[in-house]
């Protein structure tokens, strides 16, 4: 038996289209572009690629995108006041930080310098507290994009046994919360715990979000369980085992064309509900 494969390609064009119709509505209503303003500190290249995969996908899907490029030896303040300043410009509707940040920087007051109004990554304290409670904000985009894609398959998380490996402020932790709101039984495994192939072996649903390579084997995977791989790493090979693990799975998101093009479809489409709502809609 082998699983079925989940098409994050497909899901994800489907809500980049709806995503560009909205888009084009807004424009014909107000005159300007939703607007989505990106910032990246330092030179990492893979960080590059992704803020330019990020901003050429905005544009081709008619919204319009702004770079900020900061030094690598910027401070927590340098950057927190370029994020407040684009907070208070009425050109931008959404803010993109882009994770990791170099180390002097103190990550989680940048994020919270962002409007929660334009929080479309769902990085800020403000968004994680909406999401855990089950309240109305944005989502940090890589869990809502995995719940987009369970959705789609007609996963149910009801009653099932989630794992979620890694405990990451806009990855683990979230995803694990979105998955408790939907009534999972859940269980967060991290660097310290133990025997984590005996509580993988367990799981009706694995989420695995640590970024190392193939951390999870494909043996420990239940037959007929749902595997979602998050993990972006160098080469593009994700965080699962992914040959044996898709022989045992029932439904298995790939790398590349799983979880990846999901990220980047629900961050602008939160960046055009974020343009709308500052509209008052
Ligand atoms: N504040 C913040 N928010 C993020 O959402 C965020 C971040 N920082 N830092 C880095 C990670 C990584 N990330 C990805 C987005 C798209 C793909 C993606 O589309 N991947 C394609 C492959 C693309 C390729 O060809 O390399 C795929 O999986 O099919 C992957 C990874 C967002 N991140």
């Amino acid at each position: 038996m082998s699983a079925t494969i989940i098409d994050g390609q497909r899901v994800a064009a489907d809500l980049l289209r709806k995503t560009g119709t909205l888009a084009a509505d807004y424009e014909r209503a107000y005159g300007r572009k939703p607007s989505l303003a990106t910032v990246l500190v330092g030179d990492d290249p893979a960080s590059h690629t992704y803020v330019r995969m990020k901003a050429n996908r905005a544009r081709s899907l008619g919204l319009a995108s702004q770079a900020h490029y900061l030094r690598a030896d910027s401070s927590t303040e340098d950057v927190s006041e370029l994020v407040r300043s684009l907070s208070d410009d009425d050109a931008v509707d959404g803010i993109l930080v882009q994770h990791p940040m170099p180390p002097q920087v103190d990550e989680r007051r940048v994020f919270d310098s962002i409007s929660p109004a334009k929080d479309v990554d769902g990085v800020t304290s403000a968004s994680f507290a909406a999401m855990a409670l089950g309240e109305s904000g944005f989502s940090s985009c890589t869990p809502g994009g995995i719940i987009r894609l369970l959705d789609s398959y007609k996963i149910d998380p009801t009653g099932k046994h989630a794992v979620v490996v890694g405990r990451s402020p806009i990855l683990g932790k979230p995803v694990g919360m979105l998955l408790l709101t939907r009534n999972a039984t859940v269980t967060f495994c991290h660097s310290k715990t133990r025997d984590l192939d005996q509580i993988v072996r367990e799981a009706d649903i694995v989420v695995a979000a640590v970024g190392r390579p193939e951390l999870v084997q494909g043996d420990w995977i239940k037959p007929g369980s749902t595997v979602i791989d998050a993990g972006y790493n160098a080469g593009n090979v994700g965080d699962v085992e992914y040959p044996t693990a898709a022989q045992r799975a029932g439904f298995i998101t790939p790398v590349p064309g799983g979880v990846g093009p999901m990220t980047i479809a629900v961050l602008l489409s939160q960046t055009v509900e974020a343009a709308l709502r500052l509209r008052g809609e």
